[in-house]
């Protein structure tokens, strides 16, 4: 499957820039993204009366062209604008549009709503009586429709830069934009329907794909498929959760090394008690050992420490969690293993990495770069990137996933699918797909233990 873009306004203006060299006329372009939005709310089946909103630059051009062709469909539309059109292609588009165009500040509202005043171009917060106006016209309106962005969105990196109103539908014009899916920007967006124009796009940074699974082979057994080994500590709780996630995530076997005894658990996972760091890093040089998790219930005492050391220095693919995440502040530009996992959530990032700047996006690249390992950086807009510039943003991920005990389970399916294909950012990628799936087919106000029934069935959707 191929992955759906995600650029940055800049990215897009040189995708842009690529297709004028290559022979395309720029209204064409102009006509292509304002045809194919006119297609989407034509399609969307409400033929009531239309207002469109349209700006200074080429957003404001689209606006033209979708009233235009919205028109030529049989619904009325009227067209309200912020004054002149300022690019030449936009110009033209307003030149064909035969009918009037009102002010903003006197439009009457309609009962669909067509956001076409700012996109990409945006560099500063609406004037507040323009934002205020949208607000109203969108709060008035039965349908509303936000051309490539909502208005007043950062386009790179998600923020709001004045107030903006939730749409019903954002139409995306030939990528998404970071701001599409990361917050709190994203939970503006209704249903987010991408716009195909027809150019040629980077796809490094891209919209979090459903993974190709495969069935073990006829040949396969249970070191074959990959052997996990979940590192706990203190705390059994959180490294049962973990394990049991692993132990569904498609890998052959694990096993759990824990400082406690281990209360009763699936009989599946081998248990063995080892208190002693020495020891366990003995035991975590057995050569089958295809993953090993740290994190979960590890603790944060001198022992969890000495544990954590022990892990570090086995030689296997790691998945860095929770407490091996806290431990590692400080030290995690050194003391990280290349090509290992890391999973923070945002408190857990900023200890580690301080105040990265730029997007979500670009701060999860950044940490990749710094570890050489890739980054889970996790939340309601997950991003997934890699040291090699590659990144993958999670999409429409249930809510209900803000409990406890869900970052174990992801740990765990993320050091089963690395045991399963031994490739850090697919195996990444893999894990939070099957996590958001399960999140999906449990249903609401589930816990994290109903994950792990969730699991075998999200995988059997991908094979
Ligand atoms: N790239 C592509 O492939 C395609 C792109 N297409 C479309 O083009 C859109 C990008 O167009 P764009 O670059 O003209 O920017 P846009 O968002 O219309 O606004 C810029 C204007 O607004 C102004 N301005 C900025 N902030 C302001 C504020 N707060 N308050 C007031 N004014 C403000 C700014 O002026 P300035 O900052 O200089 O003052 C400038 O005049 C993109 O989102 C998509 O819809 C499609 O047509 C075809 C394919
Ligand atoms: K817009």
């Amino acid at each position: 499957m191929v992955p759906d873009p995600i650029l940055t306004a800049e990215a897009m203006r040189a995708a842009e820039r690529a297709a004028f060299d290559a022979g395309v006329d720029p209204y064409e372009l102009m006509e292509r993204a304002g045809a194919a939005a006119a297609q989407i709310i034509w399609r969307a089946g409400h033929r009531r009366d239309v207002l469109v909103l349209s700006g200074p630059g080429n957003n404001g051009g689209d606006g033209f062209v979708i009233a235009r062709i919205l028109r030529e469909l049989g619904v009325p539309v009227r067209v309200a604008s912020l004054g002149d059109s300022r690019t030449a292609s936009a110009q033209r588009a307003r030149a064909l549009w035969d009918g009037p165009v009102e002010s903003l500040a006197d439009a009457a509202p309609a009962a669909q709503l067509v956001d076409a005043l700012f996109g990409t171009g945006l560099t500063r917060g609406l004037d507040a009586a323009v934002a205020e106006r949208l607000g109203a016209l969108v709060a008035h309106a039965n349908h509303s429709y936000a051309i490539d962005l909502p208005s007043g969105v950062g386009t790179d990196d998600g923020v709001l830069l004045s107030v903006a109103p939730r749409f019903d539908v954002t139409i995306a014009l030939g990528a998404f934009k970071p701001a599409h899916l990361l917050q709190p920007a994203a939970d503006l967006m209704g249903r987010l329907v991408r716009a195909d124009i027809g150019i040629a796009m980077p796809r490094d940074v891209h919209v979090l794909a459903p993974p190709q699974l495969r069935a073990p082979d006829a040949v396969a057994h249970k070191y074959s498929r990959g052997l996990v080994g979940v590192v706990g500590g203190s705390m059994p709780g959180a490294a049962a959760l973990a394990a049991a996630a692993a132990a569904r995530s498609g890998a052959g076997m694990v096993r759990r090394y824990d400082a406690s005894p281990c209360e009763a658990g699936l009989h599946a996972i081998v248990h063995q008690q080892i208190e002693d760091p020495t020891v366990l890093g003995d035991a975590l040089f057995a050569p089958r050992l295809a993953s090993v998790l740290v994190g979960p219930g590890l603790g944060r005492e001198e022992g969890a420490q000495a544990r954590l050391g022990a892990v570090l220095a086995c030689g296997r693919p790691l998945v860095l969690d929770a407490d091996a995440l806290t431990l590692l502040a400080g030290n995690v530009a050194t003391h990280v293993p290349a090509g290992s996992i890391l999973t923070p959530h945002e408190g857990e990032f900023v200890r580690l990495f301080g105040d990265l700047p730029g997007s979500k996006i670009d701060r999860a690249l950044a940490a990749a770069r710094i570890t050489n390992s890739v980054m889970v950086y996790k939340g309601a807009d997950s991003v997934i990137a890699a040291p090699d510039g590659r990144a993958a943003v999670t999409r429409g991920v249930s809510t209900w996933l803000s409990t406890a005990g869900t970052g174990d389970v992801l740990a765990g399916l993320v050091a089963g699918r690395l045991a399963v294909t031994g490739d850090p950012f697919r195996a990444a990628c893999e894990a939070v797909w099957l996590h958001g799936e399960a999140a999906h087919r449990a249903g609401p106000a589930f816990v994290a233990d109903d994950l792990l029934a969730a699991l075998p069935a999200a995988i059997g959707s991908r094979l």
